[in-house]
């Protein structure tokens, strides 16, 4: 089974056995989560089609590649395992002395990433520099229900609070997610596709001011709007 990320030991079966020392059987990584192995690694990028993605997201997906032909837009890789700078320094900077324990960071994988293909979060973002907007092409899978047949709130203010936190990219630094205010208007039907449309609105000091609305694909339905501040890290603070 080839599996995504750096060719390094990724759990601490694999880390003993790169060691020498003999390693523990595989625990059952339970149905809904990908099993990742230390199989040859290949670098697997999440935010590119895939047979779970309907028709609406295939499409909207090619109309916003084209928007990238001429560089106002740039469409955003996304792969389970995170980017290791930014992840060095936010372990260098801000986890304080008690690093949390090897085993259970080294099963670490972003939230939104760690669904079987078509279960859970599938979505691809773009980014406008220009424009310091962000957009999200999101189908919430059956796995994130909340009422019956309905997407799940929380999984929408999942896609919310990444997609502006992506919006940060432009502005130097880590930052945190400080306040999210989110007005649900229209329930979301599972399985379908909504467009998540973000901008950066102000920036004063270490503070980012972010807002976003989530429509259908033909627009007509507003499903939520949201405005979020984000927090540069103060490398000076503990974050604990
Ligand atoms: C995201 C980092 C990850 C690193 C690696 C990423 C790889 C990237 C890859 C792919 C992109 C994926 C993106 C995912 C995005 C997810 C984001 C999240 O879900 S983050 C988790 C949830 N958020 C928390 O757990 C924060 C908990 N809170 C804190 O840690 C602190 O409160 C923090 C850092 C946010 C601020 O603490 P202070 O001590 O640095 O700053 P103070 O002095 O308290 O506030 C500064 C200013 O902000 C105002 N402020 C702070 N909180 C506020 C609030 N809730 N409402 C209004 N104002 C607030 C204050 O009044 C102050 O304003 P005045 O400078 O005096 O004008």
């Amino acid at each position: 089974m080839l599996r995504s990320c750096a060719a390094r030991p990724r759990t601490l079966s694999a880390l003993r056995a790169a060691r020498g020392g003999a390693p523990r059987p595989a625990r059952d990584p339970g149905p809904a989560r990908r099993s990742f192995s230390t199989e040859k690694v290949i670098h697997k990028d999440h935010s590119l089609p895939n047979p779970s993605w309907s028709k609406d997201l295939r499409l909207l997906f090619d109309q916003f590649m084209k928007k990238c032909e001429d560089g106002s837009w740039k469409h955003l890789p996304s792969s389970e395992c995170k980017v290791p700078q930014r992840i060095h320094s936010f372990k260098t900077y801000f986890l304080d002395s008690k690093p949390v324990k090897e085993d259970q960071l080294s099963q670490a994988r972003p939230f939104t990433r760690s669904y079987e293909v078509g279960q859970g979060f599938e979505y691809a973002m773009f980014y406008n520099e220009d424009e310091k907007r962000t957009v999200c092409l999101f189908q919430g899978g059956p796995y994130l229900e909340g009422p019956p047949g309905f997407l799940h709130g929380g999984a929408l203010a999942t896609m919310i609070d990444t997609t502006l936190g992506v919006c940060t990219i432009s502005c130097m630094g880590l930052f945190m997610t400080a306040n999210l205010n989110i007005n649900f208007k229209s329930p979301i039907p599972l399985c379908s596709v909504v467009v998540i449309s973000s901008q950066l609105d102000k920036v004063e000091g270490r503070k980012v001011f972010v807002s976003c609305n989530v429509r259908s694909v033909d627009e007509k339905t507003l499903h939520s709007d949201a405005t979020g501040l984000f927090i540069k890290l103060d490398p000076e603070k503990s974050l604990t």
